[in-house]
């Protein structure tokens, strides 16, 4: 299990309450650097609360979440606030509802996305916006990576209409593209397949495996498409009403009798009659 070698993010028994409710149970896994790491599970499984723990959303109730940048630099998650989660320890997500800045146009969103590299090139001050040479040179790299990342997600022709007239496969993208200009080591995407028909799915496929691939960045996805999951995923952490109940390759979480009896709403005795059933 190579995960275990070398992980991105360790989390070690996460626990989220809510009140009289436990959202996410002693949760312990790693993901594994450079690794597409899927986390999966039924509606209401916590799979969202664990993304809301990570990306400073929520404080855990309990547990720790460590993630380590391939120079060692190690974050304790749980003890930054969002902001620095974002900036600092360069975690980077999308959501479950798209939520781009509809009026702006497409270019835009990429450029604000950018907005810290280029307040440090000001100064912090309005006359650094109006003549330092560094300020002039951080707009060329923000406007050139806004171009990369438009290319890399097809939306190039598309780049000065407002995002919220863009269909919504490639709103998709375009958060997928926003979160990268931030130069993410940890992406964690949020059902990013919902609502795309089979070709935008297949492209976003192969969007991922380049984001991977060609860029230090790895990647926590949360899917209910078993097709993205099975595909392009490394690794996968099954949950059920907020405990994980498998861990391992996508051909071990398959065939993982709890896995199926989760999925299928069935009681473990009759998990081999159901599998027998659904040619498992
Ligand atoms: N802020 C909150 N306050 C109270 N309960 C919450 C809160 N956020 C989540 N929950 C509850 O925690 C449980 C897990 O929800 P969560 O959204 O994390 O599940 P999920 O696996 O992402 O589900 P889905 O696949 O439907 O998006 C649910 O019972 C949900 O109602």
């Amino acid at each position: 299990m190579r995960w275990l070698d070398d992980p991105i993010l360790d989390m070690q028994h996460l626990t989220m309450r809510f009140g009289g409710l436990v959202a996410v149970n002693d949760l312990s896994f790693k993901a594994a650097r450079g690794d597409i790491t899927a986390l999966i599970g039924p509606n209401g499984a916590g799979k969202t609360t664990v993304f809301n723990c990570i990306t400073g959303f929520y404080k855990p109730t309990e547990g720790m979440l460590s993630l380590r940048h391939v120079d060692g630099a190690s974050f304790l998650l749980e003890r930054l606030p969002g902001h620095s989660i974002a900036w600092k320890a360069k975690v980077a997500r999308t959501f479950q509802n798209i939520r781009l800045f509809s009026g702006m146009t497409v270019l835009e969103n990429l450029l604000v996305a950018q907005h810290n590299p280029l307040m440090i090139a000001s100064g912090f001050t309005f006359l650094g916006v109006l003549g330092l040479p560094s300020y002039t040179k951080a707009e060329r790299a923000a406007m050139d990576k806004a171009k990369y990342w438009l290319d890399k997600t097809g939306l190039l022709a598309r780049a000065d209409d407002p995002a919220g007239d863009l269909p919504y496969g490639a709103q998709r993208r375009l958060e997928i593209a926003r979160a990268m200009c931030t130069e993410p080591v940890l992406l964690c995407l949020d059902e990013p397949a919902a609502g795309l028909n089979p070709r935008e799915s297949h492209e976003l496929n192969e969007l991922l495996l380049s984001v991977r691939k060609d860029h230090a960045t790895s990647i926590l996805l949360i899917e209910h498409d078993m097709s993205v999951v099975m595909e392009i995923s490394d690794h996968v952490v099954v949950l059920d009403y907020g405990t994980k109940i498998a861990d391992g390759t996508p051909a071990e979480v398959k065939h993982d009798q709890k896995v199926i009896a989760a999925y299928l709403g069935v009681d473990d005795r009759d998990v081999e009659k159901v599998e027998a059933e659904v040619g498992v």
